[in-house]
């Protein structure tokens, strides 16, 4: 049996069925952008409850990571056959649940940075979020990780999504560009600044508002925070978001070389 999905699911967790099945278009900017707004806290959360363990060096050694605890039971419940989730490990199990019919809305791609984000994790992020000793508690800290790894992975290919939207927006355009291999105009073309500087400043507030233990009376004066708030800002501004602009430059310079002339029309003439 193929559980039916009329769409995308934006908010509640994809590998669920879907509550929206009464959104027209699940795809506008608009919408996507909510959910990366969303991811915001579900990221923040993940990186708050890793830091709550030291660093545990140890656990980084190679081959440590690629246990199959959450993502095993994940799998099973086909959390990866979802169009926006990366598993990090394989082979995977067998999901045991049906599989559910996403809509389909992406080009086939086979766009994964999912190694990039490992590594930056391991030497730039967890780092920079944990005391640096080992407090023995491996087991919780690497099933944290797994939680930030997929909250990052899930955040970032989001990229294609838009990335989609953006070319259905301007069909011509990012034709044009993807023949010439232009990375750098795409880059630009696909740039919304005042969006960035918008969800960093929204970013701060929320590392800050969320990072604290309330043990002082008045909010947002708290002294102790559990993760610090620049860390969080720069995890965004020098990874996350150039990672996720990284796949959109993949996915359009694809998108654009693959499309044809027939269906740049028809897309221009549905969303003119
Ligand atoms: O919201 C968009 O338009 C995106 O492409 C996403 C994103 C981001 O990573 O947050 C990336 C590029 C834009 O400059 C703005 C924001």
């Amino acid at each position: 049996m193929v559980a039916e999905s009329n769409s995308l699911p934006l908010v509640s967790n994809l590998w669920n069925m879907s509550n929206f099945t009464d959104i027209d278009d699940p795809f506008t900017l608009d919408r996507l952008r909510s959910t990366l707004i969303r991811l915001e806290d579900t990221i923040i959360f993940a990186l708050i409850e890793r830091a709550q363990f030291a660093l545990n060096r140890s656990i980084y050694n190679t081959g440590s990571l690629e246990f199959d605890g959450p993502t095993g039971g994940k799998t099973r419940v086909r959390r990866y056959t979802s169009p926006d989730e990366y598993a990090f490990t394989s082979p995977l199990p067998e999901p045991i649940l049906p599989p559910v019919k996403f809509k389909q809305f992406l080009a086939d791609n086979d766009i994964n940075v999912n190694d990039k984000i490992m590594d930056i994790y391991v030497n730039s992020i967890v780092t920079e979020i944990c005391d640096d000793h080992d407090d023995d508690n491996y087991g919780s800290s690497a099933t944290k990780d797994i939680d930030c790894l997929q909250a990052l992975s899930r955040r970032i290919h989001y990229g294609k999504f838009i990335a989609e939207s953006k070319f259905r927006d301007a069909p011509h355009e990012y034709k044009r560009l993807a023949g010439m291999n232009d990375r750098d105009a795409i880059y630009e073309l696909l740039t919304n600044r005042t969006v960035e500087k918008k969800l960093l400043e929204r970013l701060r507030r929320k590392a800050l508002v969320y990072g604290q233990t309330l043990d002082q009376a008045e909010e947002g004066k708290s002294t102790h925070l559990r993760i610090p708030v620049q860390v969080v800002v720069e995890l965004y501004e020098r990874w996350v978001i150039p990672l996720t602009k990284e796949v959109e430059v993949d996915y359009l310079i694809e998108r654009g070389q693959k499309a044809t002339d027939e269906e740049i029309a028809a897309i221009a003439q549905q969303r003119p």
